[in-house]
C-alpha cells in the first residue's frame, strides 16, 4: 500500500551507480509507512532503505536528511543518509525526491516494557543534546498556525461537545508561549511505530520528516502520550517513571518547563487529536484503512485537562 511509485530492477540498478554502495543484490518495497514509497535494498556493500518523497517539499528535506547525518555522526542511534558519488544524500528518482540510508537492524515494538521506555527516554535526551549544535532550521509544520487553521476546519463537521472542547482548549493553548521555552530540535513523533529494537536494545530511531526547531520538553510530552498510555485513555505509571527518568538523566527540564508541563502534555494532545479527526474527517483517496484512532488522543487530552501530570 505504501508503494506510490513503482521502480523498476533496472532503474534501481542505473540509480544506484551514482551511489558507492556495490552491485544491487535485490529490493523489496516496504509495506508499511503513509506518508513516502520506502523499498529495503540490499546490495554487495550493504542493506539500505530507499525513500521516495511523495508529499514532502524539495527545499524542506535537506533539513531533515542533515539532521540525520549529524546525529547518527555524532554516535546517536538514528540512520544514517548514503552520500553518492558527488557527495549529495538527496536525489531523484522517477521524478520524486529520493533518499538512500542505511538500513537499521529491529522492529517496532506495540507494547513496550519498562526497558524499552527507558531506552526511549535516553534516546530523546541525546537527541536534544545533539541536535543543540546541529545548524539547520526548520519551523515546526504542525505548530500553532497549523492548529488554528485545522481547528477552523473543523468545527462546523463536528458535534457541539467536540466543538466547545476544541475552542476550550485552544483558549487555554493561547495562553502558552513555546518560544519562552528552551527550545531545540524535536523529532516530533516519535511514536512506537518510528523506533526499532532488537530485545530491550534501541537499534535505531527513524522517520525524522516531522523534525524541526521548537520546545524541547513539547517533544517529550509527544512521547510520553504515544508510550506510556494504554489505548483506554489510562496512563501507565511505570513507563511514564522509566522514561522521564531516563529522559532527566541525559537533559533535566528547567524550572520554566515544570511549570508549564500540563499545558504542554495537553498540546501535544490535542496535536494528533486534531491531524486525526482531520484525516477522519477529510479522508484522502484511498486512505481509509490508514486513518488512526481520533478518539484515542481525545481521551488522552481529556485525562491531561482533569488529571496533574507527575511533576517533572
Ligand atoms: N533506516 C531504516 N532502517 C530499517 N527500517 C526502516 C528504516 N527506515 C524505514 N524503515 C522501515 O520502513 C517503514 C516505513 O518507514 P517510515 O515510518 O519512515 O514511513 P513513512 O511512510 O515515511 O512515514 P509514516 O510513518 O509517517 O507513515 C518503517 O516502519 C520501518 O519498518
Ligand atoms: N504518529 C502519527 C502519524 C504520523 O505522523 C499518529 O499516530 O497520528
Amino acid at each position: 500500500m505504501s508503494v506510490f511509485t513503482k521502480v523498476s530492477y533496472n532503474e534501481l540498478r542505473d540509480f544506484l551507480q551514482q551511489y558507492p554502495v556495490g552491485e544491487l543484490i535485490g529490493y523489496q518495497g516496504i509495506g508499511e509507512g503513509i506518508e513516502n514509497t520506502n523499498y529495503f535494498v540490499d546490495t554487495s556493500d550493504g542493506r539500505w532503505v530507499l525513500t521516495l518523497f511523495e508529499r514532502l517539499n524539495y527545499d524542506d528535506l535537506p533539513f531533515f536528511l542533515g539532521l540525520m547525518d549529524h546525529l547518527a555522526s555524532r554516535g546517536f542511534t538514528g540512520a544514517m543518509p548514503a552520500r553518492t558519488h558527488e557527495g549529495k544524500n538527496l536525489v531523484t528518482l522517477n521524478g520524486k525526491p529520493a533518499a538512500l540510508v542505511h538500513r537499521l537492524t529491529g522492529q517496532g515494538v506495540l507494547f513496550p516494557n519498562l526497558a524499552q521506555s527507558a531506552a526511549v527516554g535516553s534516546a530523546l535526551g541525546d537527541l536534544h543534546v545533539t541536535g543543540l549544535s546541529y545548524a539547520g532550521r526548520c519551523e515546526n509544520s504542525r505548530g500553532p498556525a497549523w492548529r488554528e487553521q485545522t481547528a477552523k476546519a473543523l468545527l462546523s463537521r463536528v458535534d457541539k461537545d467536540t466543538r466547545a472542547l476544541i475552542e476550550d482548549e485552544l483558549k487555554a493553548q493561547s495562553k502558552l508561549n513555546f518560544a519562552a521555552l528552551p527550545q531545540g530540535v524535536i523529532h516530533a513523533d516519535l511514536f512506537r511505530d518510528n523506533v526499532l529494537f532488537v530485545d530491550d536494545r534501541l537499534t535505531g530511531v527513524i522517520d525524522f520528516y516531522y523534525a524541526c526547531n521548537d520546545a524541547l520538553i513539547y517533544d517529550l510530552a509527544v512521547t510520553l502520550n504515544d508510550w506510556c498510555f494504554e489505548t483506554n485513555g489510562h496512563p501507565n505509571a511505570a513507563r511514564w517513571t522509566a522514561m522521564t527518568d531516563a529522559y532527566r538523566a541525559r537533559r533535566e527540564p528547567e524550572e520554566s518547563e515544570r511549570a508549564a508541563w500540563s499545558l504542554v502534555l495537553r498540546a501535544a494532545a490535542l496535536r494528533f487529536w486534531l491531524s486525526r479527526l482531520y484525516d477522519w474527517t477529510f479522508p484522502r483517496e484511498g486512505d481509509v484503512v490508514h486513518v488512526k484512532d481520533p478518539d484515542q488522543y481525545r481521551r488522552i487530552l481529556e485525562h491531561h485537562r482533569n488529571t496533574a501530570p507527575p511533576a517533572l
